[in-house]
């Protein structure tokens, strides 16, 4: 099989794995959570580590001494040497430290002011939702663009300038490159550190709530007496500011439907996101495609961001339990996007929601719409997750993939062709030897470098700064079993 088959093959297999894997088992997820372990390949005895890399890589070898010379001298020896296995934890361990070390760049100078409203100019609305009203906006102190352009961003990266009037991707980014977000209802978000698909939150504040254009028409009820003598809002209420994207998710698709290899990263981002948060101890709970802001990386690569954190769950020990003793406590936001988990749990002494794969399960639901599909959970197409079949989805492996190794199942089907295609399995060595090549081909091309695709780099960083061998073996055997399945209905029909 050539490799450029297998790749094209893999994508296939693991956009259809992830596409509906997520979803698959819901029910039964919802009775009883396990993951299903499933083991890859025996592991090969020995591992020569100047023999990782094949010939198409040979280039890179001593480019690569550095970072085999740290590999050898701070870890296999330490770590017994001898096993693939070992070498591979240790490959895991390394790689995860080398590449975190990288912190991701704010796309803005860091500014020590802004913390109060009188600090920004707003201009037009841009978005509004139940809970908070979105404003394009431009911190005073920073150097103004030209008033009066536009940015239009085309759907492929390129930008015009243009002075028409506005329209769905006209957002005045290049005067207003910020938004503010003003809360009606809410608290403070919890600190977490930063990752390229979360929104970054510059700043938080409290600050009476000004007249803003709009605001009599739009929200009368929440502005405060002090505005809108029938208003019932409090006088001070919470802004963030944030970067100012282009599209929502839902916006974008509308448009422009992706293909299949931008639609996989771009699944990708939301999973790496998803992961990140679990990580933080975070569950988003109200994951659609209207809490997904886009834009584009230089390369015309779109990147996303999951925004909109109003129905987080926020947890220290990140374990993603709620004790769910009483029909008060909220389950979370949109119920149509509910993960079965969720939506079935019936509040009681002792029951505890587990929100540790629910944000997985959305973005299983989202990918039917960036791969062009309606969403199966929405009206036009009326699955409930309380009681859909799992019939009415095409078979696939038992149990749902974490955000993690949903998020190394596309890795593996955008950059590991050569390693899913061999038939008999894959081994550690095989495993070991692929993530070497990954780390030089990263390494090399280094991150942000003129030209280079940013977001595709960043994903690539991110998926081998969190390197787990376990969820890396279970991401094979889904796509694995996956082809499979896919072999076994081919030859039956
Ligand atoms: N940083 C941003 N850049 C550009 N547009 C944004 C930004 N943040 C929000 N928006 C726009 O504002 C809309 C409302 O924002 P958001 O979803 O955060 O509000 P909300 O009231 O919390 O929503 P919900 O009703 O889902 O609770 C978004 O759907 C989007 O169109």
């Amino acid at each position: 099989m050539s490799v450029k088959h297998a790749i094209s093959r893999g994508l296939e297999l693991g956009r259809s794995v992830l596409q509906l894997g997520l979803l698959k088992a819901g029910g039964r997820f919802a009775a009883k959570l396990r993951a299903d372990r499933l083991r890859v390949g025996p592991p090969a005895r020995t591992v020569q580590p100047r023999a990782f890399l094949p010939s198409r890589y040979r280039y890179y070898r001593s480019s690569l001494t550095g970072l085999a010379a740290q590999l050898q001298s701070a870890g296999f020896r330490r770590f017994g040497g001898g096993s693939p296995r070992n070498r591979a934890v240790f490959l895991a361990f390394g790689l995860g430290a080398v590449f975190r070390k990288k912190r991701f760049q704010s796309p803005f100078k860091p500014f020590s002011s802004g913390y109060k409203l009188e600090d920004y100019t707003i201009g037009n609305q841009i978005g509004k939702g139940s809970n908070a009203a979105v404003y394009e906006a431009a911190a005073r102190f920073a150097p103004q663009e030209s008033h009066g352009k536009r940015s239009k961003i085309q759907p492929g990266g390129e930008e015009e300038q243009e002075e028409t009037t506005p329209s769905l991707t006209c957002c005045s980014l290049h005067t207003f490159p910020m938004a503010v977000k003003m809360i009606h209802f809410g608290v403070l978000p919890k600190r977490m550190s930063a990752h390229p698909n979360v929104i970054r939150v510059y700043r938080a504040f409290t600050a009476d709530v000004p007249l803003l254009p709009g605001a009599q028409e739009e929200y009368p009820a929440v502005l405060p007496a002090r505005l809108n003598p029938d208003g019932l809002g409090n006088n001070r209420t919470l802004f963030l500011i944030m970067k100012n994207y282009p599209f929502t998710l839902r916006q974008y698709l509308e448009v422009s439907p992706p293909g299949r290899r931008q639609g996989s990263l771009m699944v990708l981002q939301l999973l790496e996101g998803v992961d990140h948060l679990c990580r933080q101890g975070v569950a988003h709970r109200d994951l659609k495609s209207d809490n997904v802001l886009l834009e584009f990386d230089s390369d015309g690569c779109p990147r996303l961001v999951i925004t909109d954190f109003g129905c987080c769950l926020s947890q220290r020990d990140s374990t993603l339990q709620l004790p769910f003793n009483s029909m008060w406590v909220n389950r979370g936001g949109n119920a149509s996007l509910m993960a079965p988990e969720v939506i079935t749990a019936v509040p009681g002494g002792g029951v505890v929601i587990d929100y540790s794969k629910a944000d997985a399960w959305a973005v299983g639901a989202i990918s039917y719409e960036i791969f062009g599909q309606p969403n199966p959970f929405y009206r036009a197409v009326g699955l409930d997750s309380r009681d859909y079949q799992e019939a009415g989805l095409p078979p696939l492996p038992s149990g749902r993939p974490s955000a993690r190794v949903a998020a190394n199942m596309l890795h593996l089907s955008l950059w590991g062709g050569k390693v899913l295609a061999n038939q008999d399995g894959v081994g550690v060595r095989k495993l070991a030897d692929w993530l070497l090549c990954r780390s030089a081909v990263v390494l090399l091309k280094g991150c942000g470098g003129p030209g280079g695709n940013v977001v595709e780099a960043e994903l690539q960083r991110s998926f081998l700064s969190n390197l787990d061998l376990e969820d890396l073996r279970t991401a094979v055997g889904f796509l694995l079993f996956g082809r499979e399945q896919r072999q076994a209905c081919v030859q039956s029909a």
